[in-house]
Parts: structure tokens; C-alpha cells; sequence
């Protein structure tokens, strides 16, 4: 696979504040990259240092596996914060505005654009009576005017409704599988991104804490059993003992045996064999908030 975004060593220090620290990362061509963390962690830093907003103070930036990162940048299109759009226009005007000033010839390309977000090219609705999931689906159209390669967006999700999340994560998942397109996307919470990413970061204080694809986050957390026994005190007591897992008791008189998932079958012929009727045995998902929480501590 090609990396379209690799960085060695990436630092950013503000006087007294590592804001970036030493972070490596590559992405692929097609990836949808999550970069997690809690306030003030370096996740607006880091995007600014790949989209050259900021300079580094040490370390390597390659964009399309190569250190011509002028090159590079003109594939990339980037929100870093909330646009500037025009309110009292409608959405076809701000983006033929955006069109004329970034010097793309083809008028086409802006319908084609609000096509691929939702957004009817005839409304006559200014932009300011959009809601704030219609101003992102507008400012990611913005950005596809340019047919980037690379899209980079910081927290594009936070402050919308549900429905709202709902239709900007298909739209990624979209241009991502049918154009190809790269994305690194920021967030606050891990849950709000397992649903789109295909791999994810978690930074804190400006240090790579953990970098896992999300079937890996998936086989992290989706390995404890819940078990429902006619002796569920004697069950944790053999379980401990025979298997040396973690037991505890857990909700609806239940026992959770946790990291357990791969012996769900031996778990329940063992139990059998030992005269205890298991009435119900279910692998189950760690919350995914937890599981951050475990990871950043904050
Ligand atoms: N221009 C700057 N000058 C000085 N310090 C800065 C500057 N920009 C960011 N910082 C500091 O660098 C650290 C990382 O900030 P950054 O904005 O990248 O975090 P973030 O993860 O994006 O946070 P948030 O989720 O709150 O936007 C913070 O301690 C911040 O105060």
C-alpha cells in the first residue's frame, strides 16, 4: 500500500509546552485516520503541522512519499476550523465564490460537490439558516472542489445532532471507499470516531499513546463473557482457580470473566463437567469511553 502521509519525529514545542512530541505516524492511501484526544492534547497542532499552518520545531513530514511537501499540500484539502462562509448566500454562491478564488475552472465541480454531500444546488435557503450539520456538509463540499486526494478535518462531527453525524460519517465512509479519498479526522471521544476510522491515534499531552487499527479495538474490547449460572459463586471460584482470569460478579446476577473470550467453549465444558448449569453465555463489549479513559487517565 502507498503512504500518503508519514511523519518521523514530528515535534512542536510552544516555549514551555510540547504541544507535539516526537510522533511517527504513516497513513495509507484510503485510510480513515482518528486522531483522539482529551483538551489541549496536540490534535489541532498536528493537523497544522501536516497542512503547514505551522512549521515543526524537529522532525520529518512526506506526503505522497516524498519531502515535496509544496507539491504534496496542493492534493490536500484541510477545515481546520469553522470556514468563513458567506450567510447571506445561498450554498451554490458561497461555493462558486470559493470556485472562482481558488481557480477552478470547471463550474461543474460545485455541483458535483453539493451533490456528493445532500445539498440541493437550487435551494434558495442562505447558508446562515443552515443547521450546524448542513454548514459541515457545506464546508466539506467546499473542500472537494479542489478534488483533493487528502482531507484533514478537526473535529468535523462535534456539535451536530445525531442525524446529522449520521449523514457526515457516511459522506466519509463514502469518499473514502468510492474516490479513494484519505482522511485524518480529529475527535475528543474515541466512540464518536470507532464508528468511521479505520485506525485511530490517541495522543495526550503531545505524545503518541496508542496507535491500533479498530479491529483491534474491537478485539480489545470485545473479549469478556458474561455468564448466567445455577452457582454463580461457585462458577467464579472454579473459573479463577482452573483458568487464572479475572471474575467478578456483574449486573442481573451475572458473572463477567474478563479477557476470556477465547475460551468461551472450554469455559462452559468446564462448568458442565462440574455439575453447574449455565443458562447463558454471551461475549461482551468493554465501553468504549473506559477504554480511552484507561488510556489517557483523564
Ligand atoms: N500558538 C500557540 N502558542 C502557544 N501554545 C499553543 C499554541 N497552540 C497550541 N498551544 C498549546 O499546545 C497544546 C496543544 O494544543 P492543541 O490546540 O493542539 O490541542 P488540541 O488537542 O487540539 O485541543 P482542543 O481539543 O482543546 O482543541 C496546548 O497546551 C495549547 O495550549
Amino acid at each position: 500500500m502507498t503512504n500518503v502521509i508519514k511523519t518521523v519525529n514530528l515535534t512542536k514545542k510552544f516555549k514551555d509546552t510540547m504541544a507535539v512530541d516526537n510522533i511517527s505516524l504513516e497513513i495509507e492511501k484510503g485510510d480513515i485516520y482518528g486522531i483522539v484526544g482529551p483538551n489541549g492534547a496536540g490534535k489541532s497542532t498536528l493537523l497544522k503541522l501536516i497542512t503547514g499552518v505551522s512549521t515543526p520545531s524537529s522532525g520529518e513530514i512526506e506526503l505522497f512519499e516524498s519531502k515535496d511537501l509544496e507539491k504534496g499540500r496542493k492534493r490536500m484539502s484541510a477545515i481546520l476550523e469553522n470556514p468563513t462562509l458567506f450567510k447571506d448566500m445561498t450554498a451554490l454562491d458561497n461555493l462558486e465564490y470559493f470556485r472562482i478564488q481558488r481557480n477552478v475552472p470547471e463550474r461543474s465541480k460545485i455541483f458535483e460537490a453539493l451533490e456528493t454531500v445532500g445539498l440541493d444546488p437550487s435551494s434558495k435557503k442562505n447558508v446562515g439558516k443552515y443547521s450546524v450539520g448542513m454548514k459541515q456538509r457545506l464546508a466539506i463540499a467546499l473542500a472537494l472542489i479542489t478534488n483533493p486526494e487528502i482531507m484533514i478535518l478537526d473535529e468535523p462531527i462535534s456539535g451536530i445532532d445525531p442525524k446529522g453525524i449520521y449523514e457526515i460519517r457516511n459522506l466519509i465512509k463514502k469518499l473514502a471507499l468510492e474516490n479513494g479519498v484519505t482522511f485524518i479526522i480529529s475527535s475528543h471521544l474515541l466512540s464518536e470516531l470507532s464508528n468511521t476510522v479505520t485506525k485511530f491515534l490517541v495522543i495526550d499531552n503531545g505524545k503518541k499513546i496508542k496507535e491500533m487499527t479498530i479491529k483491534q479495538l474491537y478485539d480489545e474490547t470485545s473479549n469478556h463473557i458474561i455468564l448466567e449460572t445455577s452457582d454463580n459463586s461457585k462458577a467464579m471460584a472454579l473459573i479463577e482457580e482452573k483458568f487464572k482470569y479475572g471474575v467478578s460478579a456483574s449486573e442481573n446476577n451475572s458473572v463477567k470473566v474478563l479477557n476470556a473470550g477465547d475460551d468461551i467453549s472450554r469455559i462452559i465444558a468446564f462448568l458442565v463437567e462440574n455439575k453447574i448449569d449455565v443458562l447463558n453465555a454471551n461475549k461482551t463489549h468493554q465501553n468504549l469511553e473506559d477504554y480511552y479513559m484507561n488510556l489517557v487517565g483523564r
